[in-house]
C-alpha cells in the first residue's frame, strides 16, 4: 500500500515488543512516518476502571458541574460546558472537563508568562462523587509512565538511541500532562454532526481511551478521504502532536482527525484524550536541528511528501518555545478564562475584545 492512501489505521501489539523487538519497532516506524495514528493493543495500563467513571461526572449536577468551571482556573482547567468551542468556525459539540497530572505551579514574577499554565486540576470533591478523582489520577500516572516508554520506542524506530529526547522532559515530578474527558451528545435531529471539527493536536504523543461504543472518530489521508477509527477492545489510539512532528523535523506526522456526532437514538459517544505535553521552554524547531536521523528515515520522510488536509497549520514551533505556543492555543480556544487571567495577552490577541466565535485548535 502506498502512503497516500491508507485506508485503515495500523493495530500494534505491545506483547510483540518482548517478542520481537525490531519487528515492533518496523511497524512503529511505518505508522509513524506514513499514518501518524495507530491503535495500541494490549498496554499495560487498566483502562477499565476509569471508563467506568465517566458518566458519573457528567451525571453531577449543572450546579457542581459549572463550579468547576474553567473560567475559574488560570492553567486553563476545569469543566466546559456544551456549545462553547469552536472549530474552523463550526460549532463543536461536546461537553468535557480538562484535567492533568498533579502539578504544584512554580511560575513566579519576572518569569514568562507562560510557566503559569501548569498548575492544579480542579476536581469534584469525594463527597460528591466518591473515587473518582483517584482512579482518574492513578489512570493519568499509568498513562504518564506508558508515554514516556513509548517515546523512547519511537526515536529509536526513528534511527536515535533510546534516550535521545530525555532532554526535552523536565525532571520527574516537574512535568506536566493533559487530559479532557469529553462527551459527545447523539445530534438532534437536522442538526450539525460536527463533534469536534478537524484539527492537530499541539503537543507531543497523544493516548486516546474511546470509552463507549460509537464510531465518530475519523482520521484524513493524503487523498483528502476521511478513515474511521473505530473503538477496539483493550486499546488505545494513539497519535502524534505538530509538537513530536516539529521536533522529528517532520519525520513523525502529525495527522488530521475529527470527531462526528453519535446518530439520534445511539447514546453518547464518552473519550478520554491523554495530551503528552513537553519542556516548556524548549523551541522545538532549534531542538530538532540537534537531533541528527538516519539518512534511511529521512529519505523515507522525503518520498512521503506531505498531505493537503481540512486542518490549521501550524509553524510557531518554528521560532517560540512550546510553553508558549500552547498558551496562546489555549488563550484563543478559551478567551473568556483568558480575558479574566491573562488581561494583556488577551487584548494583544484580541483587540476588539471577546470573539463571537473561537476555535478550539
Ligand atoms: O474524542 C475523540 O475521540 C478525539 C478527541 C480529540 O481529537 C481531541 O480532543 O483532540
Ligand atoms: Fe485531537
Amino acid at each position: 500500500m502506498s502512503s497516500a492512501d491508507f485506508t485503515s489505521i495500523p493495530i500494534l501489539e505491545y506483547g510483540l515488543l518482548a517478542r520481537d523487538r525490531a519487528a515492533f519497532l518496523s511497524q512503529l516506524r511505518h505508522a509513524l512516518i506514513h499514518v501518524g495514528f495507530l491503535y495500541l493493543r494490549g498496554a499495560p495500563v487498566d483502562t477499565t476502571s476509569v471508563i467506568a467513571q465517566i458518566p458519573r461526572v457528567f451525571a453531577l449536577p449543572q450546579s457542581s458541574k459549572d463550579a468547576l468551571s474553567m473560567r475559574n482556573s488560570e492553567h486553563f482547567l476545569g469543566y466546559t460546558n456544551l456549545g462553547t468551542e469552536f472549530t474552523k468556525g463550526a460549532l463543536d459539540m461536546r461537553e468535557q472537563f480538562d484535567f492533568a497530572t498533579p502539578h504544584q505551579n512554580e511560575w513566579k514574577e519576572g518569569d514568562p508568562e507562560y510557566l503559569r499554565l501548569w498548575g492544579p486540576a480542579q476536581w469534584p470533591s469525594d463527597e460528591e462523587l466518591p473515587g473518582f478523582r483517584e482512579v482518574v489520577e492513578k489512570f493519568y500516572v499509568d498513562t504518564d509512565v506508558l508515554a514516556h516508554d513509548f517515546t523512547g520506542l519511537v526515536v529509536e524506530a526513528l534511527g536515535l538511541s533510546h534516550d535521545a529526547l530525555s532532554d526535552f522532559f523536565e525532571p520527574p515530578g516537574h512535568m506536566q500532562h493533559r487530559g479532557k474527558i469529553i462527551k459527545y451528545p447523539e445530534v438532534k435531529e437536522g442538526a450539525s454532526n460536527q463533534g469536534v471539527g478537524p484539527h492537530y493536536d499541539s503537543g507531543f504523543l497523544t493516548f486516546l481511551l474511546q470509552a463507549s461504543e460509537q464510531r465518530g472518530l475519523q482520521v484524513q489521508n493524503f487523498a483528502g478521504k476521511w478513515i474511521d477509527v473505530p473503538p477496539l477492545a483493550d486499546t488505545f489510539v494513539v497519535n502524534i502532536g505538530k509538537g513530536l512532528e516539529a521536533l522529528t523535523s517532520g519525520i513523525a506526522l502529525a495527522t488530521s482527525h475529527r470527531v462526528l456526532s453519535p446518530p439520534p437514538g445511539s447514546g453518547p459517544r464518552y473519550s478520554v484524550p491523554f495530551f503528552q505535553m513537553i519542556a516548556q521552554r524548549v523551541v522545538l524547531g532549534k531542538a530538532a536541528a540537534s537531533l541528527t536521523f538516519p539518512p534511511d528515515v529521512l529519505a523515507e520522510r522525503d518520498r512521503r511528501g506531505n498531505p493537503t488536509t481540512d486542518s490549521v497549520n501550524y509553524t510557531e514551533y518554528d521560532t517560540t518555545p512550546a510553553g508558549e505556543v500552547a498558551l496562546i492555543g489555549r488563550i484563543k480556544s478559551h478567551p473568556d478564562v483568558a480575558e479574566r487571567h491573562y488581561p494583556q495577552l488577551f487584548k494583544a490577541i484580541f483587540p476588539q475584545g471577546l470573539p463571537r466565535e473561537v476555535s478550539a485548535y
